[in-house]
């Protein structure tokens, strides 16, 4: 089969008839990225079954490799690609890393590089440079690593020198939950561990650092949130990270478009591989979907979505938790019925893009009317007409106009490309969804 061809504009599919589709999604950004971390400094080797294959994984893992871990591929179940068998190595200085467009590895990796001996240069894509990185530097300098860096973004170079102390640090991670899971991940290795304070006006996107502690308690890492009265104190305690074979659930973040789906249309989608308990954050969406009249039910590994279709029902929400699905659900306001509003989301500016501009540029443009909030966005009723959608190199933000062109004839989004950041197989499967 020729490769889809994703220089043109893609024309969102319209929805002919009720939707009753089955989908299977690829593996989970977040499980992933941290699998292949903690991976490339456990004790031994580690196998990651089912893994994602996109954009955000290939730069971790080639990260990965640049810091001296072995990563091969392995026969798997063939569902999304081969498994990964990871072998650690000596983590090693003289690398120059591209973190693409990947928050995790431009959070992540220049931690762990602190723990080598020698320079390691990071840079990304161009909006990669725009994005929040002051407190990755900033806690690398107080943790008494040195730093190279003109600005407090991306480029910049750590210079390693072998180990890391650890011991006690304050940051303010009030622009992304990443700066905390990235020192807790590499903090094992740390010599005297390390104990995280959080200082800032607003803590988002919690339930990944949930995912982060529960990721270091499987390989026998003794970290916790320490009972500050505030829930923004952590410890992790100086140790070996033990080796672990992991199958990496389904994505449930880029569940959210599929089920945002049958708000949007009406009908039926199952979903297969809905773990029974998960850290991630998309566990939150048949709650976060119920507003807009979907009803959903989880039976044998499986998670039912189900909605009328017709008129959408307006919804306030606070999504400074699920940051990451915000924009499924601003489409899903575009297409209401009434006024929905969405916020505690301010932080989603320093995303792969600034995720409120984005959205509303992108649907005054199709005739909508939407307001960007001090911390979210107001999206009212009006009557959209197609025209281009600008994705802005943003996997999100291009789904998002997907959902829209489910009852919009026209939507153009013009690089459905950017969805290989995290779901490289979005337009095939949507298509399916759609058949
Ligand atoms: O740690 C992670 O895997 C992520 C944390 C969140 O970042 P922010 O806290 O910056 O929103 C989330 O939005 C991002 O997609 C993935
Ligand atoms: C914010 C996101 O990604 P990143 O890991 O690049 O921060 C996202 O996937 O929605």
């Amino acid at each position: 089969m020729p490769a889809p061809d994703h220089s043109r504009p893609w024309t969102a599919p319209t929805a002919t008839a009720r939707l009753d589709a089955r989908v299977q999604l690829p593996g989970s950004k977040s499980l992933t990225n941290r699998a292949l971390l903690l991976a490339a400094l456990a004790d031994g080797p580690s196998t990651l079954h089912r893994p994602l294959r996109s954009r955000d994984a290939s730069i971790m893992a080639a990260g990965l490799r640049a810091l001296g871990a072995d990563i091969r591929e392995a026969p798997g179940d063939g569902l999304f690609g081969p498994d990964l068998v990871v072998t650690p190595g000596p983590v090693a200085g003289g690398a120059a890393i591209d973190c693409g467009l990947a928050g995790t590895a431009m959070r992540f990796l220049p931690i762990m590089a602190a723990l080598g001996d020698g320079r390691v240069s990071f840079d990304g894509d161009p909006h990669a440079r725009e994005r929040p990185m002051d407190q990755t530097i900033a806690a690398l300098r107080a943790l008494g690593v040195e730093v190279e860096a003109a600005a407090p973004r991306l480029p910049f170079t750590v210079h390693g020198a072998g180990r890391v102390r650890g011991g006690e640090l304050t940051i303010d991670a009030s622009a992304s939950s990443q700066f905390v899971s990235a020192l807790l991940l590499v903090a094992a290795r740390f010599d005297a561990g390390l104990t995280l304070h959080h200082r800032g006006s607003r803590l988002p996107s919690l339930p990944h650092i949930e995912m982060t502690l529960e990721a270091l308690r499987q390989r026998g890492v003794d970290a916790r949130s320490l009972d500050a009265g505030d829930g923004a104190s952590w410890r992790v305690e100086p140790g070996p990270i033990a080796p672990l074979d992991e199958h990496i659930e389904p994505d449930l973040s880029n569940a959210a478009p599929f089920l945002a789906a049958v708000v949007a249309v009406g009908g039926r989608v199952v979903l297969d591989g809905w773990p029974a308990r998960t850290t991630q954050v998309g566990r939150l969406l048949p709650e976060l979907l119920a507003p807009f009249g979907a009803t959903s039910r989880v039976a044998d590994g499986t998670l039912t979505v189900e909605a009328v279709g017709g008129e959408i029902p307006g919804a306030t929400l606070d999504l400074r938790a699920a940051g990451e699905l915000a924009p499924t659900i601003v489409a899903l306001g575009a297409l209401a019925s009434a006024p929905v509003e969405v916020t505690g989301i301010g932080h989603i500016r320093g995303h792969e893009t600034d995720r409120i501009r984005a959205l509303v540029d992108d649907i005054v443009a199709i005739g909508g009317v939407a307001t960007a909030l001090p911390d979210g966005i107001r999206v009212e009723p009006a009557p959209l007409t197609g025209g281009p959608w600008g994705a802005y190199a943003d996997h999100r933000i291009a789904t998002a106009g997907a959902v829209i062109g489910l009852r919009v004839p026209g939507v153009e989004v013009d690089d459905i490309g950017a969805t290989a950041k995290t779901i490289p197989e979005f337009p095939e499967l949507w298509a399916a969804m759609l058949a």
